[in-house]
């Protein structure tokens, strides 16, 4: 590792950000292990809320942070911590976040990964929170060889938490599933958040042809590649596990500014106004769609008047053909109507199944079409798989 030229972290926003985060607490990212947690516990870099500092916070080990601290190390060696992901899947950048930590972050930092679903779910006892960990969680640990894990992150510069310049954004091209992650710090001190941003890869092997399962959902390597508009939550949110916390866990517009001054509902009460907002999700896997769930949950004053769903059937070539701009035509690529244009209610559940939902066949991507704006909580896409074994193995490079 410490032979390997040093890198920088990018500075301008990356296309990576655009994917899932792996790690997240939400998608069910835990750490497993960290060498110290004196000033702060590692689990912290895995909050989906954005780090805070509070000026005033004290606690008997310190400064209170919002992120993993560890001390000012006077013992040979480094600090380290073992995430394990939420979603197991092929991981594209990192954003590791030093917000406020300024006189106290981690100046350099190198990642590992390893895929180790042949190992069992890995615990440490005990409560590590303010501690360095014992000479039996590090002799647990060694059991995983974490050392010689594949570095995908050489030793970089990190920049300080000032809110100019506190995201690192790491860049990968490592094409191999993923299920655990190893941050190190040389040599010691504080990082706000990491974030895994990538796809999950689900093993569809194990999926019975016949089973309903949700295509679009971030567990089974569903992905957000292009939208519209995310002015207030991006629409990544819509295929997060369970029931959104808020409306800040779903996908929410801005209002669009051509509504007309004057609003006005044709004879099925859809209101007749010009624009409308998208979101295209390509889905886990290929298949055909037969039910489907649309969630406003928490979205009171500002739900969509209606929504209408397309979906396609594209290769993996076809899709990287695609430019932002034809994304964006209307015209462009084949969509066809999956669920035709459907009032929506406030803070409410939607069903549709049976006739509702349009046979279209084989399916890989989906867009749902909310009009003119608002937000939406969940997507479901219930279907059967189909088994051409198009996975879609490469990311969409222009989003
Ligand atoms: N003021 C500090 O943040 N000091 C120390 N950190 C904490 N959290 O107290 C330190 O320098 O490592």
């Amino acid at each position: 590792m410490a032979n390997r030229p040093m890198q920088k972290a990018a500075s301008s926003q990356p296309h990576f950000l655009q994917f899932n985060n792996l790690a997240c607490e939400t998608a069910g990212g835990k750490v497993i292990f960290a060498t110290d947690e004196w000033f702060a516990p590692a689990r912290n870099l895995l909050k989906r809320d954005p780090p805070e500092f509070i000026a005033s916070a004290f606690t008997e080990y310190g400064k209170w942070m919002d992120g993993w601290e560890t001390r000012r190390k006077r013992i040979p060696g480094h600090d380290w911590c073992i995430v394990q992901l939420g979603v197991p899947g092929v991981i594209h950048g990192f954003d590791v976040d030093t917000s406020f930590f300024t006189g106290n972050y981690g100046p350099y930092a190198s990642i590992q990964v390893a895929c180790l679903d042949q190992i069992p779910s890995f615990t440490l006892e005990g409560d590590r929170t303010g501690m360095a960990a014992s000479p039996s969680q590090f002799e647990a640990v060694a059991k995983l060889n974490s050392d010689s894990w594949k570095e995908i992150v050489p030793m970089t510069e990190m920049k300080p938490g000032y809110s100019e310049s506190c995201h690192n954004y790491l860049s990968v091209t490592y094409p191999h599933r993923v299920t655990h992650v190893r941050l190190n710090i040389y040599p010691d001190g504080g990082i706000a958040r990491l974030k895994v941003y990538g796809i999950g890869k689900k093993d569809w092997s194990t999926v019975p042809g016949q089973d309903l399962v949700d295509l679009a959902a971030l567990v089974n390597g569903g992905v957000c590649v292009g939208y519209s508009d995310a002015h207030y939550g991006h629409p990544r949110n819509i295929i997060a596990l369970g029931r959104a916390d808020n409306m800040g866990d779903g996908w929410e517009t801005a209002r669009r500014l051509d509504r007309p001054k004057v609003l006005r509902v044709d004879e099925k009460g859809i209101l007749q106004v010009p624009g409308c907002e998208w979101a295209i999700l390509r889905l886990g896997h290929p298949g055909i769609i037969s039910k489907i769930e649309l969630d406003t949950n928490h979205f009171k004053g500002n739900f969509p008047d209606s929504c209408k769903i397309e979906a396609c059937s594209l290769t993996p070539d076809e899709e990287n053909r695609l430019t932002l701009s034809q994304w964006r035509s209307d015209k462009s690529p084949k969509w066809r109507i999956l669920l035709p244009p459907q009032k929506l209610k406030a803070d409410h559940r939607h069903l549709f199944s049976g006739e509702s939902v349009v046979h279209c066949g084989p399916v890989s991507h989906v867009r749902l079409v909310i009009a003119p704006d608002g937000g939406v909580s969940r997507l479901r896409l219930w279907g059967r798989p189909v088994s051409n074994n198009a996975t879609h193995p490469q990311p969409i490079s222009k989003l």
